[in-house]
C-alpha cells in the first residue's frame, strides 16, 4: 500500500475576472481597500496586459503537472495536490480545511517562488500551519527556499543561454543580464531576512553555469508606499548600466517570479522595454519557467529532498 500525502501548492492569487480586482487589491493591503486612484492604475495595468493575468491558469496547471510528474517518478507515496493562494480564493486555509476534511494525515507544501523572505514564505507557510493546528491536522512538512536547487539553476542557464546563441555577435559582446525578484520595504534587512542574499546566490549560480560576464542585481515591482524598497529598481538600473557600459543589449530575468504575470508581462515587457527603446538597445526577456517539464521536475527533485531530510 501506497502512503497517501497531501501537496500543499501554495502561490500569490491573481483575480480571475476584472471585478475581482477591488476585493484582491484591498486583500493585499491588509484590507484596506485601495483609493479609486490607485485602483484604477491597477485596472488599466491588467488591461494593458489583456484584462486579466494568465497567472490564474498556470498556477493550477503548474500544480496538477507538478502531483502527476511526483506520482510517475517514484512508488512510494500517492502525492493528492491542494492549490492554496495568498490573496484569493482557494485561500491557504481553503486547502488546509480541505485536506483535513479528506481525511489527509500527513502533507507536504511549497511556495511557487524561490526565495525565503519574512514577508513572503514566511507568511504562506505560517497561514498553512496555523490552520492545520486550530482543526487538529494534517501535519505539514514545508519546504522552505529552494533557490539554489541545481535543477531550477539549470532551467535558467539553459534560457539565457539560448537567448544569448541567437543574439546578433555585436549585441552579445556588449551585453549585460538582470537578475530580479520582487523588491521589499528596506526595513526587512533590519531582522536580517535572507531574501535579498538568496537573490544574489541564485545570480551567481546562474552566471556561472551560463558563463555570463556581466550581470547586475535588480529589484522590480515595488509597491505604492511611503517606505524606502530595496533597490535599484530595474527600471534605473537599465538607465545607469546604459550611461555607464554603454551596453547594446539587455537581458532581464525576472528569478523571483516562476510564471507569466502581471508584474512580468507589464513590469518588465512594458516598463523596461520602454527604457529600452528610449536608449535604442535591445530588449531580451528569457521565457519564465511556467508549466514546463524541466521546471516541473525541478519542483518534484525540491519535494522528494524535503522529504528525505
Ligand atoms: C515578495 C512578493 C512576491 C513574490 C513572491 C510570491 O509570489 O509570493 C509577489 C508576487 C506577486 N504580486 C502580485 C500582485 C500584486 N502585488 C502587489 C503588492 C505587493 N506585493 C508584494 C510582495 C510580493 N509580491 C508587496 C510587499 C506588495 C505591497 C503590499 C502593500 O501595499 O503593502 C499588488 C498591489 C498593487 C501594486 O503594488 O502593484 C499586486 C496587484 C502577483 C500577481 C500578478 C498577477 O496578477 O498577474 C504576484 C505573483
Ligand atoms: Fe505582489
Amino acid at each position: 500500500m501506497k502512503k497517501k500525502m497531501g501537496l500543499l501548492v501554495m502561490a500569490y492569487g491573481t483575480p480571475y475576472k476584472e471585478e475581482d480586482i477591488e476585493r484582491y487589491y484591498t486583500h493585499i493591503r491588509h484590507g484596506r481597500p485601495p483609493a479609486p486612484e490607485m485602483l484604477e492604475d491597477l485596472r488599466q495595468r491588467y488591461e494593458a496586459i489583456g484584462g486579466t493575468s494568465p497567472l490564474a491558469e498556470i498556477t493550477q496547471e503548474q500544480a496538477d503537472k507538478l502531483e502527476v510528474h511526483l506520482n510517475t517518478i517514484q512508488d512510494e507515496i500517492e502525492f493528492k495536490s491542494y492549490l492554496g493562494l495568498k490573496h484569493i480564493e482557494p485561500f491557504v486555509e481553503d486547502a488546509v480545511e480541505q485536506m483535513h476534511k479528506d481525511g489527509i494525515e500527513e502533507a507536504v507544501s511549497i511556495v511557487l517562488a524561490p526565495h525565503f523572505s519574512t514577508f513572503s514564505v514566511k507568511s504562506y507557510n505560517g497561514r498553512a500551519k496555523e490552520t492545520a493546528e486550530k482543526l487538529g491536522g494534517p501535519h505539514i512538512t514545508s519546504v522552505e527556499s529552494w533557490y539554489d536547487e541545481p535543477k531550477f539553476i539549470q532551467y535558467w542557464v539553459d534560457q539565457i543561454s539560448e537567448t544569448y546563441e541567437n543574439m546578433p555577435e555585436d549585441e552579445r559582446d556588449h551585453s549585460v543580464l538582470i537578475v530580479s525578484a520582487h523588491s521589499l520595504p528596506e526595513r526587512i534587512l533590519k531582522d536580517g531576512d535572507p531574501y535579498p542574499d538568496q537573490l544574489d546566490q541564485t545570480a551567481k549560480l546562474i552566471v556561472k553555469g551560463a558563463a555570463v560576464n556581466e550581470y547586475a542585481i535588480g529589484w522590480q515591482s515595488e509597491g505604492n508606499t511611503p517606505d524606502p524598497w530595496l533597490g535599484p529598481d530595474v527600471q534605473d538600473l537599465t538607465r545607469e548600466l546604459y550611461k555607464e557600459k554603454g551596453y547594446k543589449a539587455f537581458v532581464y530575468i525576472p528569478v523571483g517570479f516562476v510564471a507569466d504575470h502581471l508584474e512580468v508581462l507589464y513590469d518588465n515587457d512594458y516598463e523596461c522595454k520602454v527604457v529600452t527603446d528610449e536608449l535604442g538597445v535591445s530588449y531580451y526577456r528569457p521565457e519564465m519557467p511556467n508549466a514546463k517539464p524541466e521546471f516541473i521536475d525541478a519542483l518534484a527533485t525540491i519535494i522528494l529532498k524535503q522529504l528525505k531530510s
